[in-house]
């Protein structure tokens, strides 16, 4: 097959997953495996500030332009599924301004189980658990757990410490995830860094030879937004039905999942 790695833009890979599952040092880990070999570039999301830039910034993993922050403002899944212009001109800008590149890792802002990125951003997605949030999690489903194109079991290390069996947690996301794939991960852990590398390596493969089709892992599942001004204290949104009724900008807004 011919070679088109010019012609063909770069992967536009998401990580996504709750707070503090650890998605910053996941990307730090694969730009530390993949800079020798791939120009990467990264873009974060964070509420309020640019917190995860600086702090891959900081991590000397890849020169200090190439990682580029949005200010996502209150919703962080807004934009990477509902309006994703800001990320669609950070990621256009970045691929640009480092013409070639061949991977753009964007990070999600931290958020809770059902966020996922639209399939208009992202070429593929990563959705990263840790053992600390409970064995069971993988169990609880939703859009990203059950369809991302990988599913992380982060901090393994963590495991003993937390009483978590890994093994059995990769198994019940196994069965959740109809055997789409998952990957045991340990940022200390050299085999586990390497599995992951591969998967980068095998998904932009497949992205420049266009046998990867970007799936969309599902709408956010109904969640509840506080709002003061409502008689409830808030109301239930799901981002499938009332989008037009709800456009979900509300930023200020304080967001109760
Ligand atoms: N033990 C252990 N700790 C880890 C690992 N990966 C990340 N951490 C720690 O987990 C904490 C959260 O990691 P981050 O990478 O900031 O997580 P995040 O998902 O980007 O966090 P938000 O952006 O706030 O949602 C930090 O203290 C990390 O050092 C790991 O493999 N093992």
């Amino acid at each position: 097959m011919a070679d088109n790695t010019a012609s063909v833009r770069a992967l536009r890979l998401g990580v996504a997953g709750p707070v503090g599952t650890g998605k910053s040092s996941l990307i730090a880990t694969i730009c530390r495996a993949l800079a020798g070999e791939l120009r990467l570039g990264v873009i974060t999301n964070d509420i309020y500030t640019d917190e995860d830039a600086r702090f891959l910034r900081s991590a000397g993993v890849l020169e200090p332009e190439r990682i580029r922050a949005v200010e996502t403002g209150a919703c962080p899944h807004t934009a990477i599924r509902d309006d994703i212009t800001a990320n669609l001109l950070a990621a256009e800008d970045l691929e640009r301004d480092f013409s070639p590149l061949d991977v753009v890792l964007i990070e999600s802002g931290g958020d809770n189980l059902t966020a996922t990125f639209s399939p208009a951003l992202v070429d593929a997605q990563l959705f990263v658990l840790d053992v600390a949030g409970g064995g069971d999690v993988a169990r609880k489903g939703g859009p990203g757990i059950g369809r991302a194109d990988l599913l992380v079991v982060n901090k393994t290390d963590l495991a003993p410490y937390v009483g978590v069996d890994v093994p059995e947690m990769v198994a019940d996301a196994l069965l959740a995830r109809e055997g789409r794939p998952v990957l045991a991960l340990s940022r200390s852990d050299a085999d586990s860094v390497a599995e992951l590398r591969l998967w980068v390596l095998g998904m932009l493969e497949a992205h420049r030879r266009g046998t990867h089709v970007p799936q969309d892992p599902g709408p956010m599942a109904p969640h509840f937004h506080a709002d003061e001004e409502h008689p409830d204290g808030g109301y239930v949104h799901s981002h499938a039905e009332d989008a037009d009724t709800h456009p979900h900008p509300h930023a200020g807004a304080s967001h109760g999942h």
